[in-house]
Formats: C-alpha cells, sequence, structure tokens
C-alpha cells in the first residue's frame, strides 16, 4: 500500500489534503498536449498524485522528452512519451481519464473564438482518437473555446456511437479558482475558504460567478469590477505576457484540481463537487444544450447536476446575457464539426 503524504511545499493545505489517498484504486491518465504552456505542469502535477498508477503524455513534438524528465520524479507511477502518429493510440489504450490541453493560446486582442478554427480541428482530431481507443474513458476538455470544442467532442463521439454524456467534461475550474482568489483578496480572507460557484460557460460573458450564493453582496462599482475581473481573468495573464501566451500554471492547478475530484469520486469518495461544462439539461428549453454548473461526480462520471440555485436580480441579468452567447458558440461548434467530420 502507498499510503503516504505528498507533502510538497508549493502545494497549499488543501491541495495536499487531496493528494493523500492511498494507492488502492490506480488509474491511467493521458494528456494530450502534454509538452505544453499547460501540459507540462500538469503532467508534473499527475505525477505528484499518488491516485494516478500510469501517465501516457502525447504530443505532436516533444512528449517523450517531457516524459523522461517527469519519469525521474521519486513517485510510483510509470511515465511514457509519445509521438505523432499512431503512437496516440497506445498512449490511449485503457485511459480513464484523458486530458486536453492541445492547442494554440491566445495572444493579446484575441477572444478565444478566435481559436475556432485552429483548436477546433485540433480537438476534433483528438476526439476521434479517443472515442476509438477509449470511448468508456473520461474526456477533459482545456482547449478554447471550450464552449465550442465541448460540443464537437460530443459530436465526434455521437458519430461513433459511442457518446456517454456522463463523461465529457469542459474544465471550467480556473473561473472558479479566480472567483475564490479574487474575493478573498478583496475582503482579505483565507482563499483557501472561499468557494464562489461559477456558472455558465469559459468566455467573457458566459462567466458568471454567483457571490450571492457565498453571502456576499457587493454593490456598484466594486460588484463590476469584480464581476469584470472574474469574467475577463484570462485577458489579464494574456496582455501581462505580452504575446507568449495565456495562463499555463494557473491553468495547471485547476486541471489538476479537477482531475483529482474525478479520481476521488471514482474510487468512491461521496459528495465531490465541482462546477463544469456539461451537456445539462438545465437550459434546455432555451436551446442551451451545454453549461457549467455545480455537478456532483461519481464513479460513472457525471452523478447529480445541481441546478443553479438562488441568484440576485443582478445575477439573473448577467445569466441571461450568458445564455445568449453560449447558445451561439454551441450552435457554432456543433454546425462545423457536422460539416467537417473528416
Ligand atoms: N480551459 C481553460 O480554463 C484554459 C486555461 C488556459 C488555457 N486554455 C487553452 O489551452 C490550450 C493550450 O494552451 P497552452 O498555453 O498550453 O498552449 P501551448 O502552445 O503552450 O501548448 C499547446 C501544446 O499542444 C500541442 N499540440 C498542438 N496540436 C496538437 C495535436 N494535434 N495533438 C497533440 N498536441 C498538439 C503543441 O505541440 C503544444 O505543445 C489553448 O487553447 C488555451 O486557450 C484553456
Ligand atoms: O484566457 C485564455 O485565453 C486562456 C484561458 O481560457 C484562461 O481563462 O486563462
Amino acid at each position: 500500500m502507498f499510503a503516504r503524504k505528498v507533502t510538497t511545499s508549493v502545494l497549499g493545505a488543501a491541495q495536499r489534503r487531496t493528494f493523500s489517498a492511498s494507492a488502492s484504486n490506480l488509474t491511467k491518465v493521458a494528456v494530450l498536449g502534454a509538452a505544453g504552456g499547460i501540459g507540462q505542469p500538469l503532467s508534473l502535477l499527475l505525477k505528484l498524485n499518488p491516485r494516478v498508477s500510469e501517465l501516457a503524455l502525447y504530443d505532436i513534438k516533444g512528449a517523450p522528452g517531457v516524459a523522461a524528465d517527469i519519469s525521474h520524479i521519486n513517485t510510483k507511477s510509470t511515465v511514457k512519451g509519445y509521438e505523432a502518429g499512431d503512437e496516440i493510440k497506445e498512449c490511449l489504450k485503457g485511459a480513464e481519464i484523458v486530458l486536453i490541453p492541445a492547442g494554440v493560446p491566445r495572444k493579446p486582442g484575441m477572444t478565444r473564438d478566435d481559436l475556432f478554427n485552429t483548436n477546433g480541428s485540433i480537438v476534433r482530431d483528438l476526439a476521434k482518437a479517443a472515442a476509438e481507443s477509449c470511448p468508456d474513458a473520461n474526456i477533459l476538455i482545456i482547449s478554447n473555446p471550450v464552449n465550442s470544442t465541448v460540443p464537437i467532442t460530443a459530436e465526434v463521439f455521437k458519430s461513433k456511437g459511442v457518446y456517454n454524456p456522463k463523461r465529457l467534461f469542459g474544465v471550467t475550474t480556473l473561473d472558479v479558482v479566480r472567483a475564490s482568489r479574487f474575493i478573498s483578496q478583496l475582503k482579505s480572507t483565507d482563499p483557501a475558504n472561499e468557494n464562489i460557484t461559477v456558472v455558465g460557460g469559459h468566455s467573457g460573458a458566459t462567466i458568471v460567478p454567483l457571490l450571492s450564493q457565498a453571502g456576499y453582496t457587493l454593490e456598484g462599482a466594486e460588484r463590476d469590477e469584480y464581476v469584470k475581473r472574474v469574467q475577463f481573468g484570462g485577458d489579464e495573464v494574456v496582455q501581462a505576457k505580452g504575446g507568449a501566451g495565456s495562463a499555463t500554471l494557473s491553468m495547471a492547478m485547476a486541471g489538476a484540481r479537477f482531475a483529482e475530484s474525478l479520481l476521488k469520486a471514482a474510487q468512491g469518495q461521496k459528495g465531490v463537487i465541482e462546477p463544469t461544462y456539461v451537456d445539462s439539461p438545465l437550459y434546455k428549453d432555451q436551446g442551451v444544450t451545454y453549461f457549467a454548473s455545480n455537478v456532483e461526480l461519481g464513479p460513472n462520471g457525471v452523478e447529480k447536476i445541481h441546478p443553479v440555485g438562488k441568484v440576485s436580480e443582478h445575477e439573473q441579468g448577467l445569466l441571461d446575457v450568458c445564455l445568449k452567447d453560449l447558445k451561439t458558440n454551441i450552435e457554432k461548434g456543433e454546425k462545423w464539426v457536422k460539416e467537417n467530420m473528416n
């Protein structure tokens, strides 16, 4: 048994707690785009997670080098790198979790939707490979625009007859991480104790933080600045990096947190809840077929989709705008992939 706690000092108390599993249930996790800005630190964090028994790292370039480097870390999991071509099949075979950060990041002045043409094709092709090699895996989409790349992935799985809506997740954890960090800065609280629910999608106005549900009532300019910072937190990083990409390190932490939550739930822990962008019934009557809200995770992936719950009048206004934009993003992804399936 491997019940030792990983107490790496770079991890906060909350992270340390979650990395303390025994290894009675071990899991193969694949990262596609593993040599990238997100892929590398994400793979590193997964190597530190004792719930992971096998780490499979794929990229069109550089994955074997990243794998060789990470494989020297003295945790039990095995690590292997895979290169473009047929190697992706072996990478994906037997994977229970597939994280996809493959794709291009934004530069200043771009929206996430500007990445659609390039990343849509990349995600479509990787989704095809996953649908063929590990149709029952949990697929975690990080590549932007998430609002559209998740529907693209769903359509690919449907076309192969293996779509399971309980196993497809758009990773929106970074929005929750930011919302919690930013309120802690305003209120001088410990961010580890903040857990702000964020619903909707993952771009601009589709990101809706629900401060009222955490008992906060910001007003006027302070409220508007907070909401804007959460909705456009990604732009803050894109600007600061000045053309060298977007958030990578905070995203790696967020992706590792989401994967850890899935692993805990898969290994029997009850009550594991994370906001995530999934095939959701909540606003289907308005034509919005995917939506991020709090989701209880379980051994089968999505266990229960929680409703949005009580919101303030201001939050309802944000939600109305969100739903309109989301519908457009979803329809764009679905239409494009149906016309460009091959
Ligand atoms: N969901 C979120 O919250 C969130 C947060 C940050 C970034 N992102 C998105 O994640 C994506 C990656 O960002 P990054 O900073 O890591 O970019 P990056 O350019 O540093 O890395 C991307 C990696 O993907 C690889 N790649 C490209 N095409 C591939 C393919 N067909 N198969 C396998 N690998 C391929 C590249 O070789 C590269 O190593 C971007 O689309 C970005 O917008 C999402
Ligand atoms: O902003 C971006 O383009 C990357 C990511 O979606 C983020 O929120 O940081």
